[in-house]
C-alpha cells in the first residue's frame, strides 16, 4: 500500500516494572491517518506499550526502558526531548471519562491556555472546532458554561477526545475509551474514530476483538510482553500467521 507511513515507531523496546519485565523487544510500526489496535489477554503490556509512546510510564516509580521510540526521526527517550511539547502531539484518553471539574468550555480551553492561547476569540475557535471534530458540538453548543461533570458518560469521554484535540496533537491514544461506556454511547465514540483518522493517528487499546476489527486498520496481537504478530486487521482476524494469535481470536484463551 502506498499510502502508508509512519509517524511512530518502536525499536526493541524493553520495559521493566522493577525485575519485571513487561515488555519485550517489541518492534511495531504506526502508520500514519490510520487506527492502530493493540489487543491480547489481560496483564499482555498492551497498556504499558501505549503509555511509552508517550512516556507516561515515567510518572512510575522503578520503570525502566531501553530500546527505541522513533517519532520525527527522534527517539522520545533520548535525552533532552520537550516531554511537554511531545505530549502535545501524542495525547491521550483514558479508561475512565476524567473531564476537569470545571465549564465544558474550560475543560477544552485549559490546554490551548497552558500553551499561552490567552485570545478569548481564538479560544472561542478552538472550542468550537474541538467540539464538532469530537461530535459533542450539537449537544452542547448552547451549555458551554455548564459544568462538565453534569454530561453523561459518552458525551464526557467525547469532552475529553475534544479537549486532547484542542492542543492540536497528531497521535492519539486511547486505553480502552469504551469501556466505561453502554453501547450506544460505544458506537458513537467508534464512528468518531474513523472521522478522527482522517486527520489524525489513532492507537487504541481494546479488550474488544469485535471493537478492534470494527475500528482498526493495523492490529498488534501481544502476549506476555512481546509484539507476537502485526498486521493487516483483516488479516489478523481471518489468516493470522501465528497459531498463538488464531488461537486469541478464535477465543482458545483470553
Ligand atoms: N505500575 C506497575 N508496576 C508494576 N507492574 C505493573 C505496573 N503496571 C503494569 N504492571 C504489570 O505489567 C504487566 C502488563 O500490564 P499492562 O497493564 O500493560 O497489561 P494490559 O495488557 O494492558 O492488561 P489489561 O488488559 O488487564 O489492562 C502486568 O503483569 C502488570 O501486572
Amino acid at each position: 500500500m502506498s499510502d502508508k507511513e509512519t509517524i511512530l515507531e518502536t525499536k526493541k523496546l524493553n520495559l521493566f516494572y522493577g525485575e519485571k519485565q513487561a515488555l519485550t523487544e517489541v518492534d511495531v510500526q504506526v502508520y500514519k491517518n490510520h487506527v492502530t489496535a493493540l489487543i491480547g489477554p489481560s496483564g499482555c503490556g498492551k497498556s504499558t506499550l501505549l503509555r511509552c509512546f508517550n512516556r507516561m510510564n515515567d510518572l512510575v516509580a522503578n520503570c525502566r526502558i531501553d530500546g527505541e521510540i522513533i517519532y520525527h526521526d527522534r527517539n522520545i527517550y533520548s535525552p533532552g526531548t520537550d516531554v511537554v511539547h511531545m505530549r502535545k502531539k501524542i495525547g491521550m484518553v483514558f479508561q475512565q471519562p476524567n473531564p476537569f471539574p470545571k465549564s465544558i468550555y474550560d475543560n477544552i480551553a485549559y490546554g490551548p491556555r497552558i500553551h499561552g492561547t490567552k485570545d478569548r476569540k481564538k479560544l472561542d475557535e478552538i472550542v468550537e472546532k474541538s467540539l464538532k471534530q469530537a461530535a459533542l458540538w450539537e449537544e452542547v453548543h448552547d451549555r458551554l458554561d455548564e459544568p462538565a461533570m453534569g454530561l453523561s458518560g459518552g458525551q464526557q469521554q467525547r469532552l475529553c477526545i475534544a479537549r486532547t484535540l484542542a492542543v492540536e496533537p497528531e497521535i492519539i491514544l486511547m486505553d480502552e475509551p469504551c469501556s466505561a461506556l453502554d453501547p450506544i454511547a460505544t458506537s458513537k465514540i467508534e464512528s468518531l474514530i474513523d472521522d478522527l483518522k482522517k486527520t489524525y493517528t489513532v492507537i487504541i487499546v481494546t479488550h474488544s476483538m469485535s471493537q478492534a476489527s470494527r475500528v482498526s486498520d493495523y492490529t498488534g496481537f501481544m502476549y506476555l510482553g512481546k509484539m507476537i504478530e502485526f498486521g493487516d486487521t483483516e488479516k489478523i482476524f481471518t489468516s493470522p500467521d501465528e497459531e498463538l494469535t488464531n488461537n486469541y481470536i478464535t477465543g482458545r484463551f483470553g
